[in-house]
């Protein structure tokens, strides 16, 4: 198993690629601390989604909790170490995945929808990314933090004006905490995301003539699904990937190179 007995933080792990990482990182061998935020919790049962994480997470023989919290305030990363060492008494894994994409034209985006987007998929992750590394830091035993970027870090949305910038900056946050981390054993890495079917793009890719011109445009010939982003930060959380940090791997059915 590749992560066995680490304790691993996934954020935004109630749903979509965030679960499946949940998930895959249990598979491996690691108890797993899940931070979600109940935003709209009336809306479509969030608690029993939360409990059908935690049961596959014990599922697989390994311990799981989950807290709720908005990463966007800097409070939540040093909370959601808080309950990770009390409940498993250490961190060695983060997978800085919380996000959201509302997608918005530019012309008439109002500040806040910018400010939301920016404080939650960019501040989340370098505020859960700091307080993670402190704990690894006082540890001393080193760690490996993978964040969800996502390939629009490298090519640009007409309605994610907003949102690419944000995945750009994780990319970025990523390269420089290796810079800062290294000297500590902490590795940092980011994953790419092509589109991948989830709660995000739902409604966008509802359109059937948008979800077959990206099914036609990847070489794979099919969406992705959370699983296939999950193995791969399973992987860069590993130590088959010791030697990795500050790199990004596009995991995205060759998308980005499909020009023509
Ligand atoms: N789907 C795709 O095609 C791609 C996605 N990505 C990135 O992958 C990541 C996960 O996306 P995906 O699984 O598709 O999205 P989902 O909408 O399916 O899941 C989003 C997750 O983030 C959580 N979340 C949202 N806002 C907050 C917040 N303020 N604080 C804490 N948790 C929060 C949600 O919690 P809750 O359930 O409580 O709302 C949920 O667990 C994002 O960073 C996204 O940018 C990157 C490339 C492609
Ligand atoms: C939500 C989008 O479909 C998705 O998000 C990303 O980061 C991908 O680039 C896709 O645009």
């Amino acid at each position: 198993m590749l992560l066995n007995d680490k304790v691993a933080i996934v954020t935004g792990g109630s749903r979509g690629i965030g679960r499946a990482i949940a998930v895959a990182c249990a598979r491996e061998g690691a108890d797993v601390v899940i931070n979600y935020w109940g935003e709209n919790d009336a809306s479509y049962g969030r608690r029993s989604a939360i409990d059908e994480v935690l049961a596959q997470i014990e599922w697989h023989g390994r311990r799981a909790i989950a807290v709720e919290g908005n990463v966007a305030l800097p409070q939540t990363g040093i909370d959601l170490v808080r309950h990770a060492v009390d409940a498993f008494g250490k961190v060695d894994v983060l997978a800085s995945n919380a996000g959201i994409c509302p997608f918005h034209a530019f012309l008439d985006m109002p500040p806040s929808v910018l400010e939301r987007t920016v404080g939650v998929n960019l501040n989340g992750a370098f505020y859960v990314t700091q307080a993670v590394a402190r704990q690894m830091k006082e540890q001393g035993t080193g760690g490996a933090i993978v964040a969800t970027s996502s390939i629009s870090a490298l090519v640009g949305g007409g309605m994610q004006t907003h949102y690419t910038p944000t995945k750009a900056g994780v990319h970025s946050l990523m390269q420089s905490c290796a810079i800062a981390l290294g000297p500590y054993g902490i590795r940092c890495n980011s994953v790419m995301p092509g589109t991948i079917a989830t709660d995000l793009n739902a409604q966008d890719l509802a359109d059937g003539e948008k979800r077959a011109y990206f099914e036609r445009r990847i070489p794979l010939g099919r969406l992705g699904a959370p699983e296939d982003v999950a193995d791969c930060v399973v992987f860069l959380a590993s130590d088959m990937a010791r030697y990795v940090t500050g790199a990004a791997l596009l995991v995205d059915g060759g998308l980005f190179v499909n020009l023509q």
